[in-house]
Order: C-alpha cells, then structure tokens, then sequence
C-alpha cells in the first residue's frame, strides 16, 4: 500500500532500524563495533600520557584498553538492541492496525476499481495477517469478517443486485430522453454555452456573469471530447420566464446559432446554464433552437456518472437522476402545453413501475452501504487516529494538497470539476509523529440543485465527524470570496442536518492554495491580518510549489492535538521494559534518550492522548513511580 511505504520511508530516516529487523540488529552491532574502537582509541591514548608518570606496559595498555572499551561496547549494544527491538515491534504492529484501517474503510471498493491499493486478501494471510492479529489482539481477522457480512449481507449476490441497477437499458432509454445524458460519449460534443443572469434588482445575481460563465465553460471542459462552440452571456429580467429570455433576444441568439451552423459547424446540444430548466421552458427552448437543450443540473450529472468509480458512487448518482427525470414528467403531466418538437417524456405506466421501483432499490443498498460505512467508522474511532477532512469547492484543490501533506503518489489531481466523487482515507504523519487519516471530499459547487448534492452529503458525514476540517480555498479563481461563502454555507447546513459535533472554529483550517499563481500574496495578506481570531487566519500555501506546506503541517498538528486532548509528555521507563513496546503502539513516540540520572532508564518523549495516558498509568504505574 502506498500510503504505508510513504510513510515508512519518511520514518526510516528518522528512526534507524525501522524498516526490518535485521537492519535494526545490524545497525545496533555497528554502533557497538563503533564504540568498542573509539573506546579502544580514547583509553589507549589516555594511558599512553599517564605512562610517563606511571609504570604501565604496552600489554596492560593494550588489556586495559579493551576491558574497558568491551564493557562500553557490550553496554551500548544491549540497550540499542533492545530499544531497537521493542520499536520494531510496536510500530510494524501499529502500522498493520493503520494498514487495516484503510483498507477496511468504505473507499476499499474505490480503491480496488483504480488499483490504488493493494489487494486486502494479501493482508489477509500470511505475514502480515499474523502481524494484524497480534495487532488488534481483542479483535481476531474473522470476527472482522463476520461484521463485514453482517452489514453487507450477502456479499457477491449484493454485488451483482447493484450492477443491474447501474446497468439498465430500459432505464437508460428513460434518462436519455428526459436528461440528454449517457453512459459513454462516443463523438465529439460541440456545446453552445448561454449564461442567463439577472442584471437588476433584487434578484440580481451575486456572483458577476463572467465567472459565471467560465464555470460553465470548465463543466464542459470536464467531459472528455466536449467543446465550447461558443459562449454567450445573456441578461434577463427573470428566470422563471416560459421562454427564459425575451422574444428579441430569443430571436438574437437563433439568428447567433444558425450562423454557426450555416458556417458548417455540427453543434450538438445548447447548455443553459441555470440549476433547473422547467420542463415548459426546456420544451420551448429545443423548439425554438432545434437542439438538445441541457441545464447544470443535466450536465453536471453526465459529468458524475463519468467520474463516478465506486459502487457507493455510482448508485447515488442514479439516484440524484430520478427527481429530475420525476419533475419532467410533471412538468408534462401538468398539462403544460410546450410546443411539440422538444424531447417529450412519454413514460408508460411500466416504466413508471419500473422507476418506482428503481428508486426503492437504490434507497435501500444506499443504506446498506451507509450502514456498512457506519460501522467502519466505528471501528477507525475505536482504533484512534485523529481524522482530518479536506474540504473545499470543486477544483480547489483538495486532492493535491492530501497529496502534498501524504507524499502519497498514487493520488491524481485532475484540472476537471467534480474529478474526486467518492470520500477517500489517505494516511498522513505529523511533525510529531502522529499518524493521521485524511479525509478527500467531494467538491461543493454553487448552483447546484440541493437534489443533487442531497445524495452525496452522506459521503460527507465523514468529513463533519473529523477531529478538525480543513478548508481548501483556491486564491487563484477571481471567485474565491464567494466560493468560501459558499462552502461555509453548506457545511453550515451539513452540520445542523445531520452531525452530532458542532462546527466550531477551532476545528477549521483555512487554506489558502494556489498562491503560486497570485500575482500579489501581500494583498491577501493584509486584508487577513485584520482578522482577530488565530484559528480563523488563512494559511497561504501552493500544493504545487509546496511553499507553506510544512507550516500547514505545524498548524495541523497543533489543532489535532488540541482538539483530541492529545499531550506531548516524556515518560521515564525502564530499559528494555513492555512500557516502551506500549508506548511505541498506542502513542507516537518522538525521541528516546538514556536517563542521564539512572542508567537503566530511558526517557520517551511521546505524544499520548488523555485516555492511552490513563491505561498506560493503570498498566503499569502504581507499582513504581515513573
Ligand atoms: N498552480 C497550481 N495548481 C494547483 C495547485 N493545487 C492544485 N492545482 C491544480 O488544480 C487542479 C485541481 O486540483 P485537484 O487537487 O484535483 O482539486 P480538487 O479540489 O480535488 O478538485 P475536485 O476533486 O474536482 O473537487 C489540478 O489541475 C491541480 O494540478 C497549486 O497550488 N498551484
Ligand atoms: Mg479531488
């Protein structure tokens, strides 16, 4: 697994004889070799001086010198070997703990469909399945496997229920019709961009209509072989209008199109981008056009269904289709009188049926995998690593900055909107050593109809139960202001829906990323400054250039700590004693050094949470005093 072999490699060089344990073993024998010839060297010398006052011989000299150099060398061996021995254990245990973490999370079937992990059933015998049950010594591997089918019921037979509802042609024919989207894209997509936006009023959009518009421009982008054809900005009075724009300007943008086409270019669909059409005005518009018409929402579920990887994925935006393609065939039922050329809806009552039941289906393997994922939850709190989400609005990024905290390689950020659509665990390691687990989220978007985002905030009820969230920004996007409101807003509403932990400040980071591509960092600095409280400040960073990472870490450690009631302590234990291979397995141990007061103890620097301290006390404290 990636993230293991990152991290073992960033402790491997602060931690000599980590990664086996014939490394540890070599490594004590040359620090004992070591000793033994310096030792050797310094006493010959010394008795070679004293020999002018002394009558010593070159043999005593020579006796002398390895007796005592002997006893030194024998010394720092024992305790390197010992030390060496009990780190080697503990962590290769906690490692496997966090390996099992990770894999037992609910991105395990993402994980598998992109060959981002290793498969599990290697962890499952073997070495590291030994490892796993010394590991987790209250829990054996098949009472995790019977939890495991215990909330996924039967396994493959569920698998193959889940398929069939993803692949369904008749339904296909369903959404095709009413949503213009499919399962692949075969041709090359030319798309007329019209961004509708109320210039006065009260109504009057926040967000200014260029913005607006090069959003739309990077939804189109998103779809392999689609292109902007041309991109218009339009004013209007309303959005509710039956046509949308006014006849004169209906009138302009037909004239606009049919030039396009009488210049020979194939446009395939005009993209209005408004969060919903109605039906009556998406009829009218495809009437008056004589092209598909799409809105954000029809687009930005073509781009969800491409992107979407895991099974959790892919049944939720099936089920975010099935209100649009609901309030279609209403809008028709209506009795609203579009005129006939657009793309009708005709449902016959089978396919009602069969999108009645379609819709129960879903609801009910959603809550099966959301069950599941509870209980996964569950068992990583059990096993106590702080979580860190990432949050942020789409194409902030998000996943680059996990993988600028993880130096995990595998992770893959893409320029597109919507790339990360599955909740993903990433293993990370503080400045103190501390291993973390980071949350990647799916990105927010405004205008976006809350039916479609409604199916995803599950996904997100892991990043709100995070010990501290962090806020990508991207500083770059002239928005950005406007894009923080915005995340805010929805995490806001998140956490009064559905969390049973508040949103307080301290438990937000504000990112600021990109800085690589703001011409004046100052500026933002100083309108920043102004902000009185320190967990509130923006940390300037670029997951690209890494500059302010490390920083980031600091403050992310910092937060971690305080918001678990973790505590750096230096604990005295005894040399070679089960304190040590303890500490090492349920704290992160910083430092060790030779207790310069009493030789056969060691002192551990460690950070240790509130109720590992009060074990460690009740294990082991009581009967001396550390
Ligand atoms: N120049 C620059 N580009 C960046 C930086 N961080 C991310 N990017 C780019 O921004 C794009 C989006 O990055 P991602 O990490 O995929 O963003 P995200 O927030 O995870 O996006 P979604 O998963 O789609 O919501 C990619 O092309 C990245 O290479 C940065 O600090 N500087
Ligand atoms: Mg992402």
């Amino acid at each position: 697994m990636n993230d293991i072999r990152a991290l073992k490699e960033q402790q491997r060089d602060k931690h000599p004889g980590f990664d086996s344990y014939l490394e540890c073993m070599t490594r004590s024998l040359f620090t004992g070799l070591a000793t033994f010839s310096l030792g050797f060297a310094g006493v010959y010398f010394l008795q070679q001086i004293g020999q002018r006052y002394l009558p010593y011989t070159r043999k005593g000299n020579v006796l002398v010198a390895t007796l005592v150099s002997t006893v030194a060398a024998y010394k720092v061996t024992s305790d390197r070997t010992l030390a060496c021995q009990a780190r080697w254990m503990a962590v290769e245990d906690k490692y496997s703990v966090l390996q099992e973490t990770l894999e037992t999370t609910p991105e395990k079937e993402t994980a598998k469909s992109r060959g981002k992990y290793t498969d599990s059933s290697k962890y499952k015998s073997g070495k590291v399945a030994g490892q796993r049950h010394k590991a987790s010594n209250k829990r054996t591997s098949t009472q995790d496997e019977e939890d495991e089918e215990e909330a996924f019921g039967n396994g493959a037979s569920d698998e193959s229920n889940r398929a069939q509802l993803i692949d369904d042609r008749e339904y296909d024919s369903v959404a095709s019709s009413a949503m213009h989207v499919t399962k692949r894209i075969l041709n090359a997509q030319n798309v007329v961009i019209i961004q509708p936006y109320i210039k006065w009023g009260p109504r009057k959009s926040v967000t200014k209509p260029e913005l607006l518009l090069q959003e739309a421009e990077a939804l189109v982008r998103s779809l392999p072989r689609w292109n902007t054809a041309l991109s218009l900005k339009v004013p209007v009075e309303t959005l509710e209008k039956r046509q949308l724009f006014g006849s004169g300007k209906l009138e302009e943008l037909k004239a606009i199109i049919r030039v396009q086409q009488e210049a020979g270019a194939m446009l395939s669909c005009v993209f209005i981008s408004k969060g919903t059409l109605t039906y009556t005005q998406k009829q009218t518009l495809e009437h008056e056009f004589r092209l598909p018409v799409m809105d954000r929402y029809s687009v930005v579920v073509q781009i969800l269904r491409l992107h979407a990887v895991s099974m959790e994925a892919k049944l939720q935006v099936a089920l975010a289709e099935l209100p649009y393609i609901w309030s279609q065939v209403k809008g028709q039922e209506a009795g609203s009188k579009g005129p006939i050329g657009g793309s009708r809806v005709f449902l016959s009552d089978s396919q009602r049926q069969m999108l009645q039941l379609r819709e129960r289906k879903l609801r009910h393997e959603l809550a099966s995998i959301r069950s599941h994922r509870e209980l996964l939850r569950n068992r990583r709190r059990q096993k106590n690593f702080p979580v860190v989400a990432v949050v942020g609005y789409t194409n902030a990024g998000k996943t680059s900055l996990i993988k600028a905290l993880t130096q995990e390689q595998s992770l893959q950020p893409r320029d597109q909107l919507f790339a990360t659509l599955d909740v993903t665990a990433h293993a990370g390691l503080l400045p103190c050593k501390l291993q973390v687990l980071y949350m990647d989220t799916v990105g927010f978007m405004s205008d976006i109809p809350t039916g479609l985002i409604e199916c995803f905030v599950a996904t997100l009820e892991d990043a709100m139960l995070a010990d501290v969230i962090v806020h990508v920004q991207d500083m770059a996007h002239e928005a950005h202001g406007e894009q923080r409101a915005h995340v805010e807003r929805t995490l806001g509403s998140l956490m009064r829906t559905g969390s049973d932990r508040t949103l307080t400040p301290d438990r937000i980071i504000n990112v600021g990323n990109k800085i690589d591509l703001v011409p004046d960092p100052n500026v933002i600095l100083q309108k920043d400054a102004s902000v009185e409280d320190d967990d509130a400040r923006l940390h300037l960073i670029s997951s690209q250039t890494l500059h302010g990472v490390h920083e980031l870490l600091l403050e992310v450690e910092r937060r971690v700590l305080r918001v678990t009631g973790r505590q750096r302590l230096t604990i005295r234990v005894p040399m070679g004693g089960p304190e040590l291979a303890w500490l090492y397995k349920n704290a992160a141990v910083t430092e060790t050094a030779a207790d310069p007061a009493n030789a056969e103890r060691l002192l551990v620097n460690a950070v240790i949470s509130e109720g590992k301290l009060q074990q460690f006390r009740h294990l082991f404290i009581g009967s001396r005093k550390t």
